[in-house]
């Protein structure tokens, strides 16, 4: 051991002294070369071969790095007796990393490899066109070279693999939201994270069974199909729009959705961004296995109708919905994003999104940066929307969040007193089956009799089904009226006017229907699936 040690003090001090003459001797190009040669044959003669993972790559995250810090935190040969370890802000778990410079070991298929994490200082910076971290840190990756090919074939796709399985199975989903505006942080992300809790599945949610099945089949269609998606040149991709009045379910939806797939949402604020730029650099940012998501898409943005010049539609209109419409959607013309924008840009305080610049983000070719990604439109006021959202390929499925049916019902009654069907009298049943879809309630206003009543579930039922036969006479009175009004109405208009009479009568019904029936714009209504989840 003590011969070890003479020999290297020895080779060090040869070096030490070849160093210094060669700083007396020779000029720095010199130097610089022969230093470059040194590595060289270093490097040549070597057993190794390194591979650096970065945090950053150019202006982009880094996705592998993130992975691979996933991965290797879910590994236990740590040689390093220093681990870093992070608890997020209301998240569940703890997960411990390599801290600096600390190395753990890994194999794969009989392969042994190092890991090193490598934290640095960054040099002070000269320009930048947005803030970068103080450190640069990055993962170095140290294999055989006889071992390089099973690395870079398969071990790599092996830890992309692992670490979104952990990430599905043990990590929160996280909820992301733009509402810092355009403002990046130090590690250049435009979106701010909190673990996501929504405790709403498929199984708490009240709609059709036969629906559900439905959605929760093409969901399963959609992440198993990768081999689809590549064989038939299309982006693996897809959108749902969910209508329907407040308080049916559409954001529950989104959560059960999530809580399904085991995806993380990104729920989109597009009154917080200004430009088409800056909604294509969020979408950049955007992970895969995600859901994309713009919620009251006819209140944060102001649309119009391209079949309407000028004319201006949305906003505002939703209950419930997100008021104040601050961006502006210009009628979408085929022009090129912006070019409807200066219009916009004048009335509302420099925004200047444009519809096309929308429908680039949901169908261009950006939307296709980032794989397995689905995008979710929920809206009050179907008829609001411009048709070209409404078309093939932007918004696959349709689904219509209706009033509270008799199956909804029974799941509500199931998830707030525990009761099945054969838990309640058949007269009861049907005394609810005759009055549920008559009174118009929303699941949402249903859940609130009975989560009010839960300590007496006798008192709940009862309650309810007032509530139910209430409401309906109430509507049914309503109803009437209006008939009489509209009965009224057609006999004081004179014979010769009877012609426009019909006219108008006839616009009014189809937007009516539009929403009833679930369809969409006239020529585009065969595009997307429609899924109407009330019962006739
Ligand atoms: N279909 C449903 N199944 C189960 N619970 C529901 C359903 N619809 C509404 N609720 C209950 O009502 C509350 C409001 O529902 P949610 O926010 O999903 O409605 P929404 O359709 O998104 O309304 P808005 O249009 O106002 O955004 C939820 O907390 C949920 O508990
Ligand atoms: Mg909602």
């Amino acid at each position: 051991m003590i011969q070890y040690w003479t020999t290297l003090a020895s080779v060090m001090g040869v070096w030490a002294f070849f160093q210094s003459l060669m700083h007396t001797v020779f000029p720095p190009e010199i130097r610089f070369l022969f230093l470059k040669i040194v590595h060289r044959l270093f490097n040549w003669c070597s057993v190794y071969c390194y591979y650096d993972i970065t945090e950053i790559d150019g202006v982009n995250t880094n996705e592998l790095y993130n992975a691979v810090q996933l991965y290797l935190s879910s590994s236990a040969s740590i040689i390093g007796n220093r681990l870093s370890l992070t608890r997020g802000l209301n998240s569940s778990s703890i997960t411990f990393g390599l801290s600096n410079n600390d190395r753990l070991v890994d194999s794969f298929n009989g392969v042994i490899v190092i890991w090193e994490h490598v934290v640095t200082q960054r040099q002070s910076q000269t320009f930048s066109w947005r803030p970068l971290p103080e450190d640069k840190r990055a993962f170095t990756l140290r294999v055989k070279k006889k071992d390089k090919a099973v690395i870079l074939g398969s071990y790599l796709d092996f830890v992309m693999e692992k670490a979104n399985e952990l990430r599905r199975k043990n990590q929160d989903r996280l909820l992301y939201t733009n509402s810092r505006g355009g403002s990046l942080d130090s590690r250049g992300h435009p979106w701010e994270s909190v673990p996501f809790k929504h405790p709403s599945t498929f199984e708490t949610l009240a709609m059709d069974p036969e629906k559900k099945r439905e959605i929760m089949n093409d969901l399963l269609d959609f992440a198993n199909g990768e081999g689809f998606y590549q064989r038939t040149g299309r982006a693996w991709k897809r959108g749902y729009l969910l209508y329907g009045p407040p308080g049916t379910g559409k954001s529950s939806m989104i959560a059960a959705m999530a809580n399904f797939l085991g995806y993380d949402i990104y729920d989109l604020e597009l009154t917080e961004v200004h430009t088409n730029s800056e909604l294509r650099k969020l979408l950049m940012k955007t992970s895969s296995k995600s859901i994309i998501v713009i919620e009251d898409i006819d209140c944060s943005i102001n649309l119009t109708n391209r079949k309407k010049s000028g004319g201006s539609g949305g906003g505002g209109g939703g209950g419930g919905g997100r008021s104040s419409s601050n961006a502006v959607v210009s009628s979408y013309d085929g022009s090129p994003p912006g070019a409807g924008a200066v219009n916009g840009g004048g009335e509302d305080g420099g925004n200047t999104i444009t519809l096309s610049g929308l429908l680039n983000f949901t169908d261009g070719l950006w939307s296709c940066c980032g794989s397995e990604r689905i995008f979710v439109f929920t809206t009050n006021h179907i008829e609001k929307l411009d048709p070209a959202l409404l078309r093939s390929g932007r918004m696959d499925m349709h689904v219509f969040m209706s009033y509270c049916s008799f199956p909804s019902l029974k799941i509500l009654l199931k998830n707030y007193l525990g009761y099945d069907e054969s838990d309640l009298e058949n007269k009861m049943l049907e005394q609810f089956e005759e009055v549920v879809e008559k009174a118009e309630m929303t699941p949402a206003d249903v859940s609130e009799v009975l989560i009010k009543n839960r300590r007496d579930k006798e008192k709940a039922l009862r309650e309810l089904l007032e509530t139910l036969k209430m409401k309906a006479e109430k509507l049914k009175c309503m109803k009437k009226d209006e008939d009489e009004e509209q009965e009224k109405r057609a006999l004081e208009i004179p014979k010769g006017a009877k012609v426009d009479g019909d006219d108008v009568q006839k616009g009014g019904n189809e937007e009516e229907n539009l929403v009833e029936d679930g369809s969409v714009d006239g020529d585009d209504d065969n595009a997307a699936t429609t899924i109407t989840s009330k019962l006739n």
